[in-house]
């Protein structure tokens, strides 16, 4: 399996190579050539696997060629057993056709567990086997960082460094990156938001002249192997709810579009997917762009689902190089005018967009207000994230006779300010967090200055 960029001007890789180089060289994002497709009857021969047995089934082609058979089975099966339900992606049902797909039972509470929990590992095993170093630069809204964190700190063979917009997650994210006190892990609170470190990680890998010589290394949604992983939910939550026999809709919580395109992937790779339902918040780009056409910045908002805050949504681009028929040079294009100014669509590309997915953006009163009747009316308690995602897939829900699922991307515990906001008890930290608020702390604030936060990295890395 080999992989180009979004961009058309950078090499061809192997996975490996993909795995550490993060973003392409030219800029743009890395895609296999050709995805591997799976027939109806195979699909629904997997009914009743073990996730990881699943996981091992969907990801094996992505990498062949790359790791052993034997030691991606190993570290997708150790991947999964740090999950804490037995089902690792349980469904809950709260009304007729209508499921929650929990994806918060991993070490962090958050879906990111389910890419970085494996991407961590193989990072590790390919720096192990070539011998090499890698510097990761990282940018999070809240949920990436201490997914990252938990995946990588463990690895001898790479630093990780994690930028945070200051003051702009919640409480207990913070406290969840911040107080893992590993050498090889730095926390950089930057005097900015969610887009301005994204654009600092972009940035540093198109000049990695400060690392001196080092490789850099992206634990971002920019990184292939991230979405690979979360293509597995989706196949497993259709097969728990009669798929492939009959479709299945799923609404999903967007900012960067990670999530998402993954749920894109898994139709594209033969699974019988009715609706694809972007969920956002205030910042609405994506929304925007999908129902009219609207590409544009706007001003970043904070708001009280924060690992949402997100308007430069990177994988995006992954799906206009689909849309624009995989022309490198048209996406190289359009990603550049979009650095400075609004961008519409070509309108042949929009309909195709429109074709492929609903849209609906949530504000704050309406996200407390969901998590309120939803508790009130199940006794279910959702975190913000996913009652925006819950609100929309109500409001774009064509056919109901069509299971819809919303995935669940954090826990409640995560973000307790709107679960009070709506009227709630907070919910207590669960076992292995239960300490959380008392642990010590250790982070940087930086000002939003590339130059510093280079000065920093380059600073602490470790270069033997
Ligand atoms: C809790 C939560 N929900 C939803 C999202 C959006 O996912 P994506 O960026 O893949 O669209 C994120 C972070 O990105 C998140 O942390
Ligand atoms: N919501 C994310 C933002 C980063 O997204 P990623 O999927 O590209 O890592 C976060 O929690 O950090």
């Amino acid at each position: 399996m080999k992989y180009i960029s979004t961009r058309g001007q950078a090499p061809a890789l192997s996975f490996a190579d993909v795995l550490l180089a993060g973003l392409a060289e030219d800029g743009g994002l890395y895609v296999p050539e050709q995805l591997p497709t799976f027939s109806q009857d195979e699909i629904a021969s997997w009914s009743g696997l073990p996730y990881s047995e699943l996981a091992f089934r969907i990801v094996q082609p992505f990498v062949a060629g790359s790791i052993q058979d034997a030691d991606l089975k190993r570290m997708v099966d150790e991947t999964y057993a740090v999950f804490d339900h037995s089902g690792v992606a349980p469904l809950v049902q709260l009304r007729p056709n209508e499921w929650i797909l929990e994806l918060f039972h991993g070490p962090t509470l958050a879906f990111k567990d389910f890419a970085l929990q494996l991407l961590g590992r193989l990072m590790d095993h390919v720096l192990a086997e070539r011998g090499e170093r890698l510097v990761i630069m990282g940018a999070t809204s809240g949920d990436t960082g201490s997914a990252a964190i938990e995946g990588c700190r463990h690895s001898k063979h790479l630093d990780i460094f994690i930028m945070h917009p200051y003051n702009r997650v919640s409480e207990v994210q913070r406290r969840q990156m911040t107080t893992i006190l590993a050498d090889n892990v730095f926390n950089i609170a930057l005097e900015g938001n969610f887009d301005d470190c994204q654009g600092m990680v972009k940035d540093s890998f198109a000049d990695q002249a400060f690392l001196n010589g080092m490789k850099l290394g992206a634990v971002n949604s920019i990184n292939w192997a991230r979405i690979m992983a979360q293509i597995v939910y989706y196949f497993s939550a259709a097969l728990a709810v009669g798929g492939p026999h009959r479709p299945v809709s799923f609404s999903v919580p967007t900012g960067n579009f990670g999530d998402i395109f993954a749920g894109y992937l898994a139709k594209q790779m033969g699974l019988p997917v009715e609706q694809l339902v972007v969920a956002t918040n205030r910042n609405d780009i994506l929304h925007r762009v999908i129902s009219g056409n609207d590409m544009s910045k706007g001003t970043l908002e904070h708001t009280l689902s924060p690992s949402m805050d997100i308007m430069v949504s990177s994988n995006f681009e992954r799906l206009l190089f689909d849309v624009y028929g995989r022309d490198g040079a048209a996406i190289a294009d359009l990603m550049q005018r979009f650095r400075s100014e609004p961008v519409q669509l070509e309108s042949s590309r929009w309909e195709k967009v429109r074709a492929l997915f609903d849209s609906y953006a949530v504000d704050d009163q309406t996200t407390c207000d969901v998590i309120r009747d939803v508790h009130a009316e199940t006794g279910y308690l959702l975190d913000p994230h996913t009652a925006i995602g819950l609100k929309a897939a109500r409001e774009c829900w064509r056919n109901t006779h069509t299971p819809m699922i919303t995935l669940a991307t954090a826990h409640p515990v995560k973000f307790p300010e709107p679960v009070v906001k709506a009227g709630l008890n907070a919910p207590e930290l669960p076992e292995r967090l239960s300490d959380l608020m008392e642990r010590e702390e250790r982070f940087t604030v930086l000002p939003n200055n590339l130059s510093d936060v280079q000065a920093y990295v380059a600073s602490h890395v470790h270069r033997d």
